[in-house]
């Protein structure tokens, strides 16, 4: 296991490519996390289970591995066996839906990550969209708290940056893990205001690694 003092204040980069889409194919995820680290990323957070096996070879940092199935509801690592196949695949930190939701393999929170403490030597991020689900979540015994789901499960707004708010509140209960801010964190400013508001670390994804969104951004802008 590493030590987590490694991501203090630090930035962990997600690349991910959705269905469909051209990038979508593990090697380009790998060097794309590759790209990332050389940039000053301290860990990559990688989807699916190529995607994992394809960037452990390819990076040393910590890897945190999640596999998407579905888009709706809980669909972040929503079964033990999923999060079971993320550590195979050779994740250091398994992201996992940590929403006070029911699971689709009707384990409860705590008792997926008992089993993946029990079965593995990974840690555990909790992938949260409230202040109450990270409260559950650590109580549940999630090793890494993550505001991953904010805006997403109808219990906080879609805020256009990240939601700063949700940051502080959550920082402010000292639920004694680290709090990894993560969603629509689009400018190194929006990062580093992560962090003032209480943030351990931030996750960026799409302002990094997803150019089609960002050719969006710039197109909308002259258009
Ligand atoms: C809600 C959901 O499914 N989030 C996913 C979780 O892994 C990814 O699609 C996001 O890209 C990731 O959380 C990083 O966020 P952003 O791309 O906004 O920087």
């Amino acid at each position: 296991m590493f030590d987590l003092s490694v991501l203090a204040s630090r930035l962990i980069v997600s690349c991910q490519a959705y269905p469909g889409e051209p990038l979508r194919d593990p090697r380009t995820m790998a060097q794309m996390a590759q790209a990332a680290v050389i940039g000053g990323a301290a860990a990559v957070r990688i989807q699916g289970i190529s995607d994992l096996e394809q960037t452990r070879a390819a990076v040393d940092v910590p890897m945190i591995g999640l596999w998407k199935d579905g888009k709706d509801g809980v669909f972040i690592t929503p079964t033990l066996e999923h999060a079971l196949a993320c550590v195979a695949a050779g994740s250091d930190v398994v992201a996992i839906d940590g929403t006070r939701r029911p699971r689709p393999d009707g384990r409860s929170l705590a008792e997926t990550i008992s089993a993946l403490h029990e079965q593995t030597g990974a840690l555990v991020m909790a992938d949260c969209g409230s202040a109450l689900d990270a409260k559950a979540a650590a109580e549940a015994g999630a090793d890494l708290i993550g505001t991953t789901l904010a805006g997403y499960t109808g219990e906080r707004p879609k805020t256009d940056g990240p939601d700063l708010d949700l940051i502080a509140e959550i920082a402010a209960l000292d639920l004694g893990r680290p709090l990894i801010a993560e969603g629509r964190i689009h400018s190194p400013a929006q990062a580093r205001a992560c962090l003032d508001a209480g943030a351990f670390a931030v996750v960026v994804g799409t302002a990094i690694t997803h150019p089609t969104t960002i050719t969006g951004w710039f197109a909308d802008a002259l258009a």
